[in-house]
């Protein structure tokens, strides 16, 4: 488990995430929503400690990251899988080289262990051997997210972080890429992490729904109770979604 306790961090005297105490629980995608310039991501990166918070206290399990040394901090990002906004693929390696990548580079395992736990990762994501030696730039966006979740689960990670995972997909791959993470999530016991926009997103899989509004938490919940929580600044937001709004005024 994940938990943040009154996290605060400002850039040059400008603060941008204010008092921010929130959980994130295994097996389950937290969705982290808000405006642009919210501070989601700004949140994501102090909890994987690439920023230094200016005060409060993140927590994984039993340790807390503000008082981790340096070394301690590299093991625990080890423990991450990180799904980065566009995949972020290799451009020069294949597929199966992409996800065997990590591998090279954290591991003493052998070749052949190597090239099970590609194939055992690529079977998790649904990509067919065939696909296996293609480059990122001959497969479509939905693989190369594919391929990017299952980059990001090669080590076994007990924390899954993705940004925007959906960004430049059509709403129907979206939704595929959506369940993936979820069932993964679930088959892994992994504490998912998941920066969106994405409003499809919330009401397919936000089962812990974090809402950060000006740096601070707007709302807390359940993707079911997020249409009716009367709650002005999440309902703005909500509904400045076209389709969204359509469902407010028939509410109405
Ligand atoms: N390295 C930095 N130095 C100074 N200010 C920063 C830095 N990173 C982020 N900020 C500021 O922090 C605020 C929150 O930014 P953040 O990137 O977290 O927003 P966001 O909610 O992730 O937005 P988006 O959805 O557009 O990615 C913004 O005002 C941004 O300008």
């Amino acid at each position: 488990m994940i938990e943040v306790k009154n996290v605060y961090k400002s850039f040059d005297g400008v603060m941008v995430l204010k008092d921010i105490s929130t959980r994130f629980v295994p097996g389950m995608t937290n969705l982290i929503i808000g405006r642009s310039g919210s501070g989601k991501t700004v949140l994501l990166k102090s909890i994987l400690g690439l920023f230094e918070i200016d005060k409060g206290e993140i927590w994984y399990n039993d340790r807390n990251l503000v008082q981790m040394h340096e070394k301690e901090r590299k093991k625990m990002r080890r423990e991450v899988g990180m799904v980065f906004q566009g995949g972020a693929l290799f451009d020069s390696l294949s597929v199966a080289a992409n996800v065997r990548f990590p591998l090279d580079m954290f591991t003493t395992m052998t070749t052949k262990e190597k090239q099970n736990r590609v194939e055992f990762c690529l079977e998790h994501v649904n990509i067919e051997p065939a696909a296996y030696y293609l480059f990122p730039s001959e497969i479509s966006g939905g693989m190369q997210k594919r391929v990017a979740i299952a980059r990001a689960i090669a080590l076994n990670p007990k924390y899954l972080f993705c940004d925007e995972p959906n960004s430049g997909l059509d709403p129907e791959t979206a939704t595929v890429i959506d369940k993936l993470i979820q069932s993964l999530t679930k088959e892994f016991q992994m504490t998912t992490l998941i920066n969106t926009h994405d409003m499809n997103s919330v009401i397919e899989i936000g089962e812990s729904v974090l809402f950060i509004s000006k740096g601070e938490v707007g709302w807390q919940g359940a993707n079911k109770d997020i249409l009716q929580t009367g709650n002005k600044k999440l309902n703005d937001f909500i509904f400045a979604n076209k389709l969204y709004a359509q469902m407010r005024k028939e509410d109405i």
